[in-house]
C-alpha cells in the first residue's frame, strides 16, 4: 500500500474500515497556524455517514481526536496526528464477500496484491472510509489557504443524467454561495434540479441499485504563477490526489473533453487588463492551468464518480475458494449515490494538493 504522500506538506493515511481506528499524520504544517475546530468539524461532519436517506445507514461520529502536534489551538510545527474510532462496524456482512467477489469493488484484485491477507471486512483500507482522515488534513489545509485568499468550491454536475449548470455558465460566484453550497445537501446552481437527483438516488436505492454522478471543483483566488512543469504540473498535482480517492473514474479540467470540438478561435482564452489592471481571460476553457502553470483565472476541474458497486440486485460473479461461478446479492448499509458525500472530499485533496504546491514556493515573486 502507499499511504504516503506530498512534498512540503505530507500526510500518511491508515485504518481500515472495520479496524479499532482510522487516521493520518500531517507532516509540514507550518509552526503557530491557529486552527478552528468548529470549522474542521463542520467539514467532517459533512462527509460522515449516516447522516440522511441519501447515504448509507451506517453512523459514525467522526469526531477527530488530535494526539500531537496542536497545542493551545494552534499547529507546534510537529507531526500532527488524528484519529477516528471505527464505533459502528458489522462485520458479519463481510463474510460471505471474503471468497465471493463484488464486481466493481475492490475484493479479486485486493485479494491478488495482497495475498488474500487484505482486510476485506468493510472493504478494509480500500473504504471510502479512509477518506475521513483526508477531510480533517483538507480542513487544516483550507484555513491556511484562506488566510492567502484561495476559497474552494464544489457543486453537483450531475447526478445520472440529471445536468446542473457549470460553474463557467455563472457570471459570478461569491464566497456567500460556495459557504451555502457547503450546507446543503445538494449543492447546485440550478436548485431545480434538486428534486429530481433525489428521486434518482431513492429510486436506484429502492431497486437495489446505485448511481453515479460529476462533481465540478472550482477554486477562487489562486494567483498567476503556480506550477512545476512536466511532472508536477497543476493538473499531475490534483489527478494524482483526485485519483486517490475511492470511486473516481475520471478528470477534467476546464472545458476538459469537449475543447477537441472547438476551433482554436473559440477554445483560446483571449486576455485583456480589468479596471484594477489585473490580467484576465474571456474564457477559461484551460480551466486556469495553461502549461501546467496557473494563469490567475479559477481553476475549475469536474471528477466522474462511479455508481458504488455493492448493490442488492442480483449479479454474476466467482466464488474464489471454491473456483466456481457464484451469484451475488450484497448486504448491508451502502451508499445508493456517493456523490453528495465525496464533495467535501474532493474539496480536501484539492487543498491539500494546493497548499503543498504553494509551500513548495514555486510563485513567480
Ligand atoms: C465517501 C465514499 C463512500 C463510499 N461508499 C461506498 C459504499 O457504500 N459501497 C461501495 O461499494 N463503495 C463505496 N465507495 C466506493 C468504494 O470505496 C470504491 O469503489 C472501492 O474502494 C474501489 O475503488 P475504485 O472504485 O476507485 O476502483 C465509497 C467511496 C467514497 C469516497
Ligand atoms: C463508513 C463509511 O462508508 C462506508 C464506505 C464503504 C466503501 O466500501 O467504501 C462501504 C460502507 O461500509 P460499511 O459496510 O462498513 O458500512 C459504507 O458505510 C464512511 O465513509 O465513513
Amino acid at each position: 500500500m502507499s499511504g504516503i504522500w506530498g512534498k512540503n506538506v505530507q500526510v500518511s493515511i491508515f485504518g481500515e474500515s472495520h479496524g479499532v481506528a482510522i487516521g493520518i499524520t500531517i507532516n509540514g504544517l507550518p509552526p503557530g497556524l491557529e486552527i478552528d475546530m468548529e470549522q474542521v468539524l463542520f467539514e467532517m461532519a459533512r462527509r460522515a455517514p449516516g447522516r440522511n436517506e441519501l447515504t448509507t445507514p451506517r453512523k459514525e461520529k467522526d469526531q477527530p481526536e488530535i494526539l500531537s502536534g496542536l497545542l493551545d489551538g494552534k499547529t507546534t510545527g510537529a507531526p500532527l496526528t488524528a484519529i477516528i474510532w471505527n464505533t459502528n462496524t458489522r462485520s458479519k456482512d463481510y463474510s460471505l464477500l471474503k471468497n465471493v467477489m463484488r464486481p466493481g469493488q475492490a475484493d479479486y484484485p485486493g485479494r491478488m496484491r495482497y495475498k488474500g491477507h487484505n482486510d476485506h471486512r468493510g472493504s478494509g483500507h480500500f473504504s471510502g472510509r479512509i477518506t475521513a482522515p483526508l477531510v480533517f488534513a483538507g480542513a487544516i489545509c483550507k484555513q491556511w489557504l484562506k488566510q492567502k485568499g484561495v476559497t474552494i468550491g464544489s457543486h453537483i454536475q450531475s447526478i445520472g443524467m440529471i445536468e446542473d449548470e457549470s460553474f463557467a455558465d455563472q457570471k459570478e460566484v461569491t464566497l456567500e454561495q460556495i459557504q451555502s453550497f457547503k450546507e446543503q445537501q445538494l449543492p447546485l446552481f440550478n436548485a431545480e434540479k434538486e428534486t429530481e437527483m433525489k428521486d434518482l438516488i431513492v429510486e436506484a436505492k429502492e431497486e437495489g441499485d446505485s448511481v453515479g454522478g460529476v462533481v465540478e471543483t472550482f477554486v477562487l483566488g489562486l494567483d498567476a504563477g503556480y506550477g512545476n512543469p512536466f511532472f508536477d504540473s497543476v493538473e499531475s498535482q490534483l489527478a494524482h490526489l483526485v485519483f486517490a480517492v475511492p470511486a473516481i473514474k475520471g478528470i477534467e479540467f476546464g472545458t476538459g473533453f469537449d475543447i477537441t470540438k472547438m476551433r482554436g478561435s473559440e477554445a483560446n482564452d483571449e486576455y485583456y487588463y480589468d479596471e484594477q489592471g489585473q490580467v484576465k481571460t474571456r474564457s477559461n476553457n484551460n480551466g486556469g492551468i495553461i502549461g501546467g502553470i496557473t494563469y490567475g483565472m479559477p481553476v475549475v476541474f469536474r471528477a466522474a464518480v462511479k455508481p458504488p458497486a455493492s448493490i442488492k440486485k442480483k449479479q454474476q460473479t466467482i466464488n474464489v475458494r471454491e473456483g466456481k461461478a457464484a451469484e451475488l446479492e450484497v448486504e448491508g448499509r451502502h451508499d445508493p449515490c456517493i456523490v453528495p458525500r465525496v464533495l467535501p472530499v474532493l474539496e480536501a485533496v484539492t487543498a491539500l494538493g494546493l497548499m503543498d504546491l504553494m509551500m513548495g514556493g514555486q510563485h513567480h515573486e
